[in-house]
């Protein structure tokens, strides 16, 4: 589905400006890091002080979520005194929405005047190292969908978000990534957090064997239906990127396999694992210096 309305994109930045004022008039909340709930990973939010939430329904231009697991609202809130924006629940292509909706909240996030995101999905495990529980740290991605012209930045590109052939082997941030591994280890994580290259298919059914094992052979270790697009609009419009997936099945790559992937097994995996993925976001936000961080993302994203 292109997301072009004639030779204008479907979500204009006069819309983007349009939604961010909409909600900076409704609320003193000022984030700096933005954060993507994924699959059963809504609760991240809990521990969040001085909560403002506001449901997609109410926001103008936003989509509606339509997927279990996937609350929507947007929630302002601190967490450790910095100051966050959740998105309890996210979109995704297979829902019918083009890419440019898929990735409209991170295009508000930016003009909310967050400078930080970070990512978390559900995903299955390609890799022989890799348990049902396991956090992988994501260190590169495969985007599927985008070699086969499914990507957020085609179309007209709006230079006010970015340029029009961007960086992408350095999306997700080096110190980040860094940060989370010094973090895993304090917490005695290490054994179950790895880092990884996650693969997004559009799905929304899940991997045939024989498609498990291309994408396996081809460098990943994870397959999800989402990140991606917002991977790529933030690191488009200048944004730091840090993701997380968390591993909640394994994907048969044997036609021998018992293992029959379903949505249910994905969201309870999620719910059981998710205070782990919450303390490791939570300690690493606590360690996070938003200040320091802030000079190398200008020295960083000069795109
Ligand atoms: O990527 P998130 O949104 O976490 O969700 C994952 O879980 C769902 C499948 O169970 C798919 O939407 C997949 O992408
Ligand atoms: N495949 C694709 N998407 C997913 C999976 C999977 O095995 N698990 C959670 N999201």
């Amino acid at each position: 589905m292109m997301h072009i309305k004639g030779n204008q994109c479907c979500c204009s930045f006069d819309d983007c400006r349009n939604t961010a004022e909409w909600l900076l008039s409704r609320t003193r909340h000022r984030p700096k890091i933005g954060i993507i709930c994924g699959s059963g990973l809504g609760l991240l939010v809990d521990s969040a002080s001085r909560k403002q939430s506001f449901r997609y329904e109410d926001i103008p231009n936003f989509p509606a979520s339509t997927v279990a697991g996937h609350e929507g609202c947007l929630v302002f809130g601190d967490l450790k005194e910095k100051p966050c924006v959740f998105m309890q629940g996210r979109f995704h292509l297979y829902e019918g929405y083009s890419m440019c909706k898929v990735t409209f909240p991170v295009r508000i996030f930016k003009l909310l005047g967050v400078e930080t995101v970070i990512v978390t999905n559900a995903s299955g495990s390609l890799s022989q190292d890799f348990k049902v529980g396991d956090i992988m740290i994501i260190k590169d991605h495969i985007n599927l969908p985008g070699f086969a012209g499914q990507h957020p930045l085609c179309g007209p590109n709006d230079e006010r978000f970015g340029i029009r052939f961007p960086c992408m082997s350095d999306a997700y941030s080096e110190e980040l990534r860094k940060l989370a591994l010094d973090t895993s280890a304090e917490l005695g994580y290490s054994d179950f957090v790895h880092e990884g290259v996650y693969c997004m298919v559009s799905g929304p059914n899940f991997e045939t064997v024989a498609e498990a094992r291309m994408l396996h052979i081809l460098g990943s270790d994870s397959v999800g239906m989402s990140t991606i697009p917002e991977v790529t609009v933030a690191k488009h419009c200048g944004l730091r990127v840090f993701g997380l997936s968390l591993i909640t099945n394994k994907v048969p790559l044997d036609y021998s396999s018992e293992e029959k992937v379903n949505h249910e097994e994905v969201l309870q995996i999620s719910k059981m694992r998710a205070e782990m993925v919450q303390s490791l976001i939570y300690a690493m936000i606590a360690k996070y210096d938003i200040n320091e961080l802030n000079q190398s993302v200008q020295m960083n994203c000069q795109n």
